[in-house]
């Protein structure tokens, strides 16, 4: 365990300070977690974290990431078969069985909802708004726009950031009340403290991330991480 416990005398505590983490290899043998070990995922992350990025090529690489991670994340999709007519003779077709969603948790969300649109174009895009107060690390729903018709195989929430989880485990709640038949998780970097927590909040939810990191600082920031993946892709520092 990782202990974060540097609090100053007569300051309140930040955060995360005092609370123990678990490390990497905590979290490396948790089922349904899945981490990309592409080597052009690993391309593409390395020029997302880079300081020098700028919000334009940032919200382009997350959207690439979704595209990657859309690709990985819908392995074990349902099909239906029928039979189609080639120019030259009929043969056996495959079609995605039932509608697919894609939650994007705004707004850092929306850049990875952009790419999953871009493998699954008819994918039913559902918005919810969620915001971390940066002193508690709590977070508070300002936006739903989830509709009651289901009609989904599969929802996927998608969020770049995984912190302390907290985000992740009530988008994950909220969507569980539609009675969805299988809901996923797709992130671009997790710390082992929000993974462990939304594995044990949901352990019936696949997990799909591009990166996992070492863990979250005194103020709830992802280490090495990239920093504020909305702000990031919005230019809003
Ligand atoms: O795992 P957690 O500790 O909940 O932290 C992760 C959340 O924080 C960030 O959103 P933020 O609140 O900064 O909103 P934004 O997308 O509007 O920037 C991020 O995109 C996640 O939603
Ligand atoms: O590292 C972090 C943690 C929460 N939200 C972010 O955007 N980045
Ligand atoms: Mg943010």
């Amino acid at each position: 365990m990782i202990d974060t416990n540097k609090s100053q005398e007569g300051q309140p505590p930040l955060p995360m300070q005092g609370i123990p983490q678990p490390t990497r290899d905590e979290v490396l043998k948790l089922p349904r977690v899945h981490i990309s070990s592409h080597p052009v995922m690993a391309h593409k992350m390395t020029a997302l974290r880079d300081n020098n990025t700028t919000p334009p090529d940032f919200y382009r690489l997350v959207k690439e990431i979704g595209a990657l991670l859309a690709y990985e994340a819908t392995e074990n999709l349902a099909l239906d078969t029928s039979t189609i007519e080639t120019p030259l003779q009929a043969t056996t077709g495959y079609r995605l069985a039932g509608g697919i969603g894609v939650t994007p948790i705004l707004r850092a969300g929306l850049g990875l909802a952009e790419g999953f649109r871009e493998v699954i174009s008819d994918a039913q895009v559902w918005h919810l708004g969620l915001r971390r107060d940066e002193r508690t690390l709590r977070a508070l729903e300002y936006y739903n726009r989830l509709p009651h018709q289901i009609d989904l195989q599969v929802c996927y929430a998608v969020d770049p950031m995984l912190a302390t989880g907290g985000s992740a485990i009530d988008a994950l709640n909220i969507l569980k009340r539609r009675n969805i038949p299988r809901l996923c998780y797709v992130g671009i970097i997790a710390a082992p403290y929000g993974l462990l927590k939304l594995t044990q909040a949901h352990p019936d939810v696949d997990i799909y991330i591009a990166a996992l990191d070492e863990s979250l600082n005194d103020y709830g920031y992802i280490v090495p991480g990239l920093g504020d993946a909305g702000d990031r892709q919005f230019g809003t520092f």
